[in-house]
């Protein structure tokens, strides 16, 4: 039923509907565009028998209604949603350069720009989301996206699915879960500052900072903190100087956003243009 008049009550005939982008448990994500005005979008299918035999009607009416009510740059947008009798569509904003991670394997590490920027990008996006409420948004490089001008779109309704392109090793694994989370207590918005440090070690090596061959061995890793810096590729060392405040056991001594976004390395390196603050919407 239509409580808000003004609201478009979209349908499948609004759209045309194009490749598949990626494909998951839940459904499959294409690219499409809505005929009238010629506007692409992701359109994300999640078929309800599915949501129904996992019972996750909630958990999907909770992250529907957090991500329409997130409005920054680096957060992907869902501008709407409707269903039919066996599906649920969330129409979505098409990030045009695809997964961050795929930048990342074809180049094999970023450079200390390009890293500066994307974790001053995803500070400034989770800072909005910690002041709306909304935290442990789940920043593993598989939900980082990127639009036409590569501005960091953090891409994740808890429903993360696999792109099309080559699955990456990232299912099931605990590279990036915080100490207070490998170890199932209740975690606070510090997660995601150390999330912050195992991606920005990612992105200037190429591989998470406590890899190994086994979860076993990566969970005793993340437990000591067994941080160390290969010799190459070369990072400066204000690169480190962050990672290091990051990547501490006790999460109240982390790095906060704030001194993330005004630390050396950021400030030298970030692209300005892309620390754009939010919208005025
Ligand atoms: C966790 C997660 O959502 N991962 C990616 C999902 C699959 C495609 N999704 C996209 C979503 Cl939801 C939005 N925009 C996208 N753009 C792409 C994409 C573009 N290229 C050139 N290649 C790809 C892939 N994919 C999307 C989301």
């Amino acid at each position: 039923q239509n409580q808000n008049p003004q609201k478009k009550q979209w349908s499948l005939q609004d759209f045309e509907i194009g490749k598949p982008l990626g494909k998951g448990k839940f459904g499959r994500v294409y690219l499409a565009r809505e005929l009238k005005s010629k506007y692409i979008v992701a359109l994300k299918v999640i078929f309800k028998e599915q949501i129904e035999k996992y019972r996750l009607h909630h958990q999907l009416r909770r992250e529907m209604e957090i991500q329409t009510s997130l409005r920054h740059p680096n957060v992907l947008m869902l501008y709407g949603w409707f269903h039919d009798d066996e599906r649920i569509y969330l129409i979505l904003e098409y990030a045009h350069r695809g997964e961050l991670y795929r930048e990342l394997r074809k180049t094999g590490h970023l450079t200390e720009k390009q890293a500066a920027t994307y974790i001053a990008s995803l500070a400034q996006a989770l800072a909005y989301c910690h002041e709306k409420d909304v935290i442990h948004r789940d920043i593993k490089p598989e939900n980082l996206l990127l639009d036409h001008e590569g501005r960091l779109k953090i891409a994740d309704f808890g429903w993360s699915v696999q792109s099309t392109s080559k699955r990456h090793t990232m299912c099931g694994t605990l590279d990036y879960l915080a100490p207070e989370m490998v170890e199932n207590k209740a975690h606070d918005y510090a997660v995601d500052n150390w999330t912050l440090g195992i991606l920005c070690y990612e992105f200037l090596y190429g591989v998470p900072p406590f890899e190994a061959e086994s979860q076993t061995d990566t969970f005793r890793r993340i437990m000591k903190v067994d941080l160390s810096f290969p010799s190459t590729p070369q990072v400066s060392a204000e690169a480190k100087d962050l990672i290091s405040r990051l990547l501490v056991k006790d999460s109240s001594k982390r790095l906060s956003l704030q001194k993330i976004m005004e630390h050396p390395w950021i400030m030298k390196n970030a692209d300005p243009m892309d620390k754009c603050s939010k919208l005025d919407l």
